[in-house]
């Protein structure tokens, strides 16, 4: 029973005239700790738009938790009066609370939840008797060269290290990993034969495959052996029951473990399993036909021991993963950094309107021959768009690579070595590589297919603008993509963007087709400068114009009048024939670019 319940209960038929002091509201009950004064507003607003039906506004999540009861306050009069008996002790300690909220308002940290532990200010703060960091593990972190914790590393690292669960939501490139690998290792401390005790899951290989590498670099000199399952074929040698080498953290996408699980008998063991996070959750949290969330249960249920700590990060949150989080994790600390599902400010973000599909291509030749600033990444919407811009830009003779789902392993591992090396200059990906994945530097991120949903447009240009660095990033759109516009528009604003008015006051989308343009991307015509098939439509085009040109000639005649018409025709001809789309894109693109 929080303060909230007990109150209704002792003014139960109690009426209130207007003059007295409004009672508690469940709201204000959550927005305050048990014991702390008023704390500074709650920066995790919602952002102003919430049209895509994917989004969780913190104001749901503020509902979610004050349903659960997990937050309690006391009311302001009461406050009031305890500040008049203040004694010593209560003064120091009243002074202790302010300067960790003044330091959470700084920060834009906002939490939620019973006794959430005071943020740290440095690295060097871990070594206290509190938390009693490993001396070896502070010395790795400190390797780093990073000067002092990011906001998430603050108050996560905290909450994580007294082993509490947490949902996590900050944004893209503000040090996630670190926030979760630390409280792992230092939990582990050194290796045991016992299994594994830790599991790191996250939704692509990429993303796997960069979280062991990091793993490994904090773990060094502690003893504990990290794993990242690279082929399951070779799974049974390496975890089997005969098996001599045991690990003490996998790293993994969900797909994998669960099929090593499902083996007779099961190749994998986790019985004793003590952290288990799950990066990029909402993702992971998905549900429907090629969803992760399938297999999360099952993993989830492989799990069993009650002491584990669980942990959700991500840059965006959705409903069902805060109902989820709610309903199965105990003593639960929600942590956000700024607005809730909204795009780094370090980003410099652009609308581009190129037309036609077949403007995309032109746009993007002009950007190149301005001159690109490498490395960029290029996001389209399939791997057969990947395939076929990859043909057109490798025939430009840029330095380019492609990585797509269909490529194998040891493609796509060269692919991110080379784009990591600087030896590529341009990376076109698909959705692959939307999330999580951290190229140092990229300087430009190119939506050359608009985002599915908003939450993809957020990862996506999250790949650029990293740990505080500067970055751009620019969206084509077409006519067709006019239905998401208004949303993305909208997180530009929001993110300190400039956006032409109209964009924001297009019709919103309804949830449901939102959810279904986020499944099903549109149909677009091949990324191409090839001559197009002539369509009967075209064709019939085709011949009026090849008329028109055959009497121009005819007449022979030399004023300016004529040379204009006949040009004009030659470049409809052009245009009709797939070779020069761009003219009625360019003068809609003066139109209507942002900047
Ligand atoms: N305290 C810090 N100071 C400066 N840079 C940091 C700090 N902590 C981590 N970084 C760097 O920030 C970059 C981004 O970190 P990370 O990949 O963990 O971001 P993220 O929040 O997980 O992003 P995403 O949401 O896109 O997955 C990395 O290159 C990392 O080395």
């Amino acid at each position: 029973m929080d303060t909230y319940d007990i109150f209704k209960q002792l003014t139960a038929g109690v009426r209130f005239t207007k003059k007295r002091t409004a009672p508690p509201s469940k709201s204000n009950a959550v927005s305050a700790a048990k014991e702390t004064p008023p704390q500074p507003k709650p920066v995790s607003k919602p952002a102003e738009d919430s049209d895509s039906g994917e989004d969780c506004s913190a104001a749901d999540d503020f509902r979610l938790l004050a349903d659960t009861g997990t937050s309690t306050a006391a009311s302001a009069p009461k406050r009031k009066k305890a500040k008049k008996q203040l004694s010593k002790e209560q003064a120091e300690q009243l002074r202790r609370v302010e300067e960790i909220n003044a330091l959470r308002k700084q920060n834009l940290i906002t939490v939620l939840g019973k006794d959430v532990p005071a943020p740290i200010k440095l690295f060097d703060d871990l070594r206290s008797s509190e938390y009693k960091l490993l001396p070896r593990l502070l010395e790795n972190l400190s390797s780093y060269g990073f000067a002092q914790p990011t906001p998430i590393q603050m108050q996560a690292l905290p909450v994580l290290l007294k082993d509490r669960a947490l949902m996590a939501c900050a944004p893209t490139g503000s040090g996630k990993t670190l926030a979760f690998l630390t409280p792992i290792i230092n939990g582990l401390r050194c290796h045991k034969t016992t299994g594994l005790r830790a599991l790191v899951l996250a939704p692509t290989r990429e993303l796997a495959q960069q979280i062991y590498r990091e793993c490994g670099e904090l773990t060094k000199g502690t003893g504990l052996r990290t794993h990242f399952i690279s082929k399951v074929s070779e799974a049974k040698q390496q975890y089997g029951p005969d098996c001599k080498q045991k690990y003490d953290i996998l790293i993994s996408t969900p797909n994998r473990v669960r099929f090593l699980l499902q083996q007779q008998p099961p190749l994998l063991d986790f019985k004793s399993i003590e952290w288990l996070v799950l990066d990029e959750a909402d993702r992971l949290m998905e549900e429907g036909q090629n969803n992760f969330k399938e297999q999360l249960d099952d993993i989830y249920a492989a799990c069993t021991n009650p002491q584990k700590r669980v942990a959700f990060f991500s840059a965006t949150y959705t409903v069902p993963v805060a109902k989820w989080a709610l309903r199965h994790l105990k003593n639960l600390v929600r942590v956000t950094i700024g607005v809730q599902n909204s795009a780094t400010d370090t980003v410099k973000q652009e609308l581009l309107f190129v037309g036609s599909e077949s403007g995309k291509l032109l746009a993007m030749r002009e950007m190149v021959r301005q001159g690109l600033q490498p490395p960029v990444l290029v996001f389209v919407q399939s791997k057969e768009r990947a395939k076929q811009l990859f043909e057109e830009l490798l025939y430009d003779g840029i330095n380019v690579d492609v990585i797509h789902a269909e490529r194998t392993q040891h493609q796509r591992d060269n692919c991110v070595r080379a784009f990591r090396e600087g030896h590529i200059w341009v990376l076109i990906c698909t959705e692959l590589m939307g999330r999580g994945i951290d190229f140092k530097g990229v300087n430009l991120v190119i939506n050359y297919d608009f985002p599915p949903s908003k939450i993809s447009y957020i990862h996506r240009i999250g790949r650029t603008g990293r740990a505080g660095r500067p970055g751009r990033a620019v969206t084509f759109f077409t006519q067709d993509d006019t239905a998401n516009l208004r949303s993305i528009a909208q997180i530009i604003k929001n993110s300190g963007g400039e956006v032409p008015e109209y964009m924001l006051q297009m019709k919103k989308v309804s949830k449901s087709e939102a959810k279904m343009r986020s499944k099903k991307p549109l149909e677009r015509e091949d990324i191409t400068t090839k001559i197009r098939p002539e369509t009967p439509k075209n064709s019939v085009k085709l011949q009026k114009i090849e008329k028109a040109e055959k009497v121009l000639k005819q007449k022979n005649n030399t004023d300016k009048n004529s040379i204009n018409k006949t040009k004009k025709l030659g470049k409809m001809k052009e245009q009709l024939k797939g070779k020069a789309p761009l003219a009625k894109a360019k003068v809609k693109k003066s139109k209507n670019t942002s900047k």
